[in-house]
């Protein structure tokens, strides 16, 4: 199916270049034909000069096509089809008008030909000559931005430049006055980038020909810098400031995609001594902190973070939302020199801090990642992403993914990636399967280095490479929502994720875990112990933010992939925007592999799923028994008693109620009534 895909998109995108060319050569009477002739006359004749136009619309799209374009929605293609042909349209009356709406040049295949002419003479009766023009002209600009897929940078571009001159009035006098902010302290821009500080890039020249090449991914999207703003905003700062009597001087600021922090450096106050004589006193650094509620409502900010002081520096760091911000992709910070230097398979690319430098780090040393937020603040945004850095990193032979999604839409579509055993998992029962196997797993490995006398996954691979074998892939635990696993069965899921995290990173074994419950039931002391590397997005209080980072600041986050990542390694979180992936992006990757994937395989745990699935007959039958002898029916006493979790608990009490074995479920989490006599009874009945 997808060779005939493809065939198919091959010819389609050849046979339009074909047809580009007959019509160019047609036009151009190059050769004569008779049905090129023909073609080519009534090009001309009905576009005039617009017939040019066409071919280059043909050979677009059919490059276009060839290209793999045709991965779009078809409705969106259809929408940039038809942009297309009405900015051509739109083009060949403009051109008409432009010529005076002379019929005989239009017949003579001049201008924009006979469509043109009759286009443009239609609207030359209601509109002056002028506006006619230039009706048609924006209409053929705009056109022609929605037919590129221009459209929405073009209006981004515009608002920032209509922002930029509405403000430059007000303040070009107070900025001659005083420079605040020495050189050294601004993120000077990149050749590369042309904007916001990113480092030059660097390809590495050794990147595996079987990895998906970067080119998949799309360039960074940059904002320029706005200094007027900011200079106004730093102004503002030391404003507030001093009118709750706090001197302090901005003495630089450093952009990131969504905010820019400014350093502020707290002055001193005079007060009178013992002596009588005065004396100056540094401002304390909490003193600033005390007051973000106020600068927030003085700079009109949502939300405002200060970093007091910023670790390493002799200046506390007033974070300010930026009016516009950044999307932050994927491209730039794999060719970033940080992401290369890491050197690791597992090195997974973050985002970008408040001065615009990537934020990457190494799952491997990490060894496990925790990522909490509210709803909506990016966590699954930020998985796909590092599922997709990972991928464009590893072979399937070299990493497997094991993916659990119980909100089922974020991460199906990765679905069909060769790299995840199985399929993206859903279901709770299943999961908690995918972490037996991992325990399973994780020990045969362990045996397996034992016999082999190697250290660690790397070791033995190493020795199994120089013996010609084939070495084992590192396998990366995905789960989306960890709640939903610890509300069906805390303890089974507790103790897998634990006893993973504790033993598995030797075996090549790593844990992503995501929930947007920072609560203790779910990140519970022994889960958080065993996961030192965090993510914290916006959260709803400071209480939540504890319970993720132990330490305050989620709270004050924007949304939106704005994160704070604590590296066990560095000690104090890191301000980060996240990396966001558009669909397209995430399909032409998936779809990349997908071309190279061999049959699907049945998932590993299927066969343990199977083996338990014989265990619950024996079970069930140990469950009437049980509830005949103790008269009492609940989840929680068959989990007890027969040391099942919940989610197997509850399936043996449907099937008790299927057999009229006991009644429907009470709700309020009350026992179920029991429809069967106790045993003695039912002998005394059987004897009597
Ligand atoms: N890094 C980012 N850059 C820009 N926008 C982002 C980023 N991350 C998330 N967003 C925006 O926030 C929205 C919500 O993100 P996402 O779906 O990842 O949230 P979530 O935390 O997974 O929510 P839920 O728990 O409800 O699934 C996205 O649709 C996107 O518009």
């Amino acid at each position: 199916m997808a060779y005939l895909d493809r065939f198919g998109r091959d010819a389609l995108g050849l046979g339009l270049l074909v047809l580009a060319a007959l019509s160019l050569i047609g036009m151009t009477s190059l050769s004569q034909g008779s049905l090129i002739t023909p073609w080519g006359l009534l090009l001309k004749r009905g576009l005039g000069l617009g017939g040019y136009g066409l071919v280059l619309f043909l050979a677009y799209l059919g490059g276009w096509v060839l290209r793999g374009g045709t991965a779009t929605a078809p409705v969106k293609l259809l929408k940039r089809i038809l942009a297309l042909e009405g900015a051509l349209f739109a083009w060949m009356t403009w051109l008409s008008i432009m010529e005076g709406l002379d019929l005989e040049r239009a017949e003579a295949g001049l201008d924009g030909g006979i469509i043109g002419w009759g286009l443009g003479t239609l609207t030359a009766r209601v509109l002056p000559v002028p506006l006619n023009a230039l009706l048609w002209f924006l209409l053929w600009i705009g056109l022609a931005l929605i037919g590129l897929g221009l459209w929405k940078r073009a209006t981004t571009a515009f608002k920032a430049w209509v922002e930029r001159e509405w403000q430059r009035p007000t303040q070009s006098t107070a900025l001659s006055e005083k420079p605040a902010f020495p050189p050294t302290e601004r993120v000077s821009p990149s050749p590369s980038s042309g904007a916001e500080g990113i480092p030059v890039a660097i390809v590495s020249a050794t990147r595996d020909p079987r990895l998906p090449p970067l080119s998949l991914l799309t360039q960074e999207e940059t904002n320029g810098i706005d200094e007027e703003r900011i200079l106004a905003v730093a102004r503002k700062i030391e404003q507030t400031l001093a009118e709750f009597g706090i001197p302090a001087q901005v003495v630089g600021y450093r952009r990131g995609p969504t905010v820019t922090q400014f350093a502020v450096e707290p002055g001193y106050i005079e007060r009178p001594g013992p002596d009588g004589q005065p004396m100056r006193q540094k401002v304390r650094v909490s003193q600033i902190s005390a007051l973000s509620r106020d600068l927030a409502l003085a700079l009109a900010a949502e939300r405002l973070r200060i970093e007091a002081p910023v670790p390493g520096r002799s200046y506390v760091g007033i974070e300010v939302p930026n009016t516009t911000t950044t999307p932050v992709r994927l491209r730039p910070i794999l060719e970033s020199e940080a992401f290369q230097r890491l050197r690791s398979p597992l090195a997974l690319a973050l985002g970008r801090d408040v001065s615009g430098q990537p934020v990457v780090a190494d799952l491997e040393r990490m060894p496990h990642l925790l990522i909490a937020g509210t709803t909506g603040s990016g966590k699954s945004v930020c998985l796909a992403s590092l599922i997709t850095c990972l991928v464009m990193n590893n072979t399937p032979e070299q990493l497997r993914l094991a993916i659990m999604d119980p909100k089922m839409v974020e991460l199906a579509r990765f679905d069909g990636l060769p790299h995840i055993l199985g399929r993206v998992e859903t279901e709770i029962e299943r999961m908690l399967a995918v972490l037996r196997w991992a325990l399973n797993e994780m020990d045969q490995r362990y045996r397996l280095f034992e016999a082999a006398r190697a250290r660690d996954l790397n070791a033995y691979n190493a020795k199994q490479t120089r013996k010609n074998q084939p070495g084992l892939p590192r396998i990366v635990i995905i789960i989306d929502e960890l709640a939903d696993l610890m509300m069906s069965a805390p303890d089974q899921t507790e103790h897998s994720l634990v006893r993973l995290a504790q033993l598995a990173r030797a075996t090549g074994i790593h844990l992503v875990i995501a929930t947007q419950r920072p609560s203790t039931d779910v990140l519970t002391g022994l889960i958080k112990a065993n996961f030192p590397a965090r993510i914290a997005f916006a959260v709803a209080s400071s209480v939540d933010s504890r319970v993720i980072l132990d330490a305050n600041g989620a709270e004050s986050l924007l949304g939106r992939g704005d994160m704070l990542f604590l590296n066990p390694e560095v000690g104090s979180p890191i301000r980060a925007q996240g990396v966001i992936l558009k669909d397209s992006e995430i399909n032409r990757v998936v779809a990349y592999w997908h071309r190279l994937a061999d049959e699907p395989e049945e998932a590993p745990w299927e066969a343990l799923l199977q083996e338990e699935e014989n265990e619950d007959d024996d079970l069930l039958e140990q469950a009437i028994a049980l509830v005949r002898r103790t008269q009492r029916a609940s989840a929680s006493l068959l989990q007890r008693r027969l040391r099942v979790g919940y989610p197997r608990a509850a399936r043996l009490l449907d099937e008790l109620e299927a057999m009229g074995i006991v009644g429907p479920a009470q709700g309020g989490g009350r026992e179920r009534e029991v429809l069967i006599p106790p045993e003695d009874e039912d002998q005394d009945a059987d004897t009597g």
